[in-house]
């Protein structure tokens, strides 16, 4: 059989691999089990990075077969020189793994899917597995942070929220500021990464337009950063924390009450405090006012969504029950998602709240439901955290204000990655 030379060429075709994709390069050696040093030299290996479907990454190894003890170490050493030449990418990582997180499985996905890539990257890794809400916080607050390129949270929103705000308050610390009230705060030294491993991973899904481990980790070691918006929320006296969204109302009420039964399994206290905070559904009294975008809204990047100076504000007045589960149904979904006559959306750079004590309520609303506020102790949620605050809250949008590991969302393949959350 005559073999078609066409078919010959494009057998023999050339694969081009540019630097800008390899993450790693070893010496390639045969060894006997156990053997950990020496070994017959084959070659070198080098570790791409590989773009698969749906903005996933994925590692993949290239073998060059070469005998040669001198070429190899050339090329070892060469190719080395270009890898550390590139800038973002770290050598160092503090990592946070909470182990409550979801199905408890953010040490296994850690140690099983995420370690061993940082290795192969040599990436030099400090890890603290967070025993309590706060001890990241904690530790970030007291540790070197000089000596690592960035820091990496495994776990859900609310931990990567934790982490973010320690790192910011770091951030003022080292700068000098009061942490009590920040007006003007100073960015993140260095860049944070979100590895998912929790129930929600809005923020993951929103940087790498999927929720899979193996790409963030790969957007980690190959040192994609972008500048992202960070709020402030603040009483008048005092700052409450540094977050990316928050809920008053409807969604604060929500988790506090689950906060209040904290003995019960998580699903099921998220999803009792849920029905229940809607049964007792009511509108919560304040006042609002609110800056709006100052930059005409062409002018500003639209679709850098994550870092333009602005937030949207999204208030839902008072309705019967029945129109405001229609608002929930239709809340995550991207078609008109707010487009009901009691939902008012604006682009804003600062929002006031002013909680008002509610009068009338029945004795029985205000045991169950009022209790705090008629304390004074109105309840928010930042992040997914419970924060209870006497007075007005100040929410104010800092443009850039950290650096997180993740791809521009014009980069992303789909627009799936909407969210409602920053
Ligand atoms: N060892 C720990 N035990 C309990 N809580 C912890 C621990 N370590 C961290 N946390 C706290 O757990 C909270 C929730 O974590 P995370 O968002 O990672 O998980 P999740 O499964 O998405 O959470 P949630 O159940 O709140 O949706 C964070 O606020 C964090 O401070």
């Amino acid at each position: 059989m005559i073999k078609d030379d066409s078919s010959m060429v494009s057998q023999a075709q050339e694969e081009i691999i540019e630097m800008k994709d390899v993450f790693s390069v070893k010496l390639k050696r045969r060894r006997f089990a156990g053997q950990n040093k020496g070994g017959t030299l084959l070659g070198i290996t080098i570790f791409k990075c590989l773009n698969k479907e749906e903005n996933k990454l994925t590692d993949c190894a290239i073998h060059l077969n070469n005998i040669s003890e001198d070429h190899c170490q050339l090329w070892f050493r060469h190719l080395k020189e270009i890898l550390n030449g590139f800038q973002n990418r770290p050598k160092s990582l503090k990592v946070f793994v909470n182990p409550s997180s979801h199905k408890k499985e953010a040490a296994h996905v850690y140690y099983e899917q995420v370690a061993p890539l940082f290795k192969l990257a040599d990436i030099k890794t400090d890890v603290t597995v967070t025993e309590y809400e706060g001890h990241a916080l904690s530790v970030l607050k007291e540790c070197e942070l000089q000596a690592f390129d960035g820091v990496v949270c495994v776990g859900g929103d609310g931990s990567v929220s934790e982490v973010a705000h320690g790192l910011l308050l770091r951030a003022q610390i080292d700068a000098g500021k009061d942490t009590a009230y920040v007006s003007n705060p100073v960015r993140a030294p260095i860049p944070l990464g979100v590895i998912p491993a929790g129930t929600t991973n809005i923020l993951a899904h929103t940087l790498y337009g999927v929720k899979h481990v193996v790409t963030a980790t790969l957007h980690i070691i190959m040192g994609h950063i972008q500048a992202v918006d960070v709020c402030t929320f603040s009483t008048p006296s005092k700052l409450l924390r540094f977050g990316f969204s928050a809920m008053f109302g409807f969604g604060a009420r929500t988790l506090a009450l689950a906060e209040k039964h904290r003995w019960m399994p998580s699903s099921q206290r998220k999803d009792f405090a849920f029905i229940k905070t809607l049964a007792d559904l009511r509108a919560e009294e304040c006042e609002l006012s609110f800056l709006p975008l100052q930059i005409p809204e062409e002018e500003s990047h639209e679709s850098d969504r994550l870092n333009n100076g602005s937030m949207a504000l999204i208030v839902v007045q008072n309705t019967s029950r029945t129109e405001f589960i229609k608002h929930l149904k239709r809340y995550t979904s991207i078609k008109n998602q707010f487009n009901f006559p009691f939902v008012e959306t604006y682009t804003v750079q600062e929002v006031k709240v002013q909680p008002r004590l509610t009068s009338g309520l029945d004795a029985k609303q205000n045991t169950d439901l009022n209790a705090d506020s008629a304390e004074g102790n109105y309840p928010w949620n930042i992040d997914g955290d419970l924060m209870k605050a006497a007075s007005e809250v100040h929410v104010r949008v800092h443009p850039q204000l950290i650096d997180l590991y993740g791809v521009n969302t014009d980069d992303l393949e789909s627009s799936q990655a909407t969210c409602n959350c920053i």
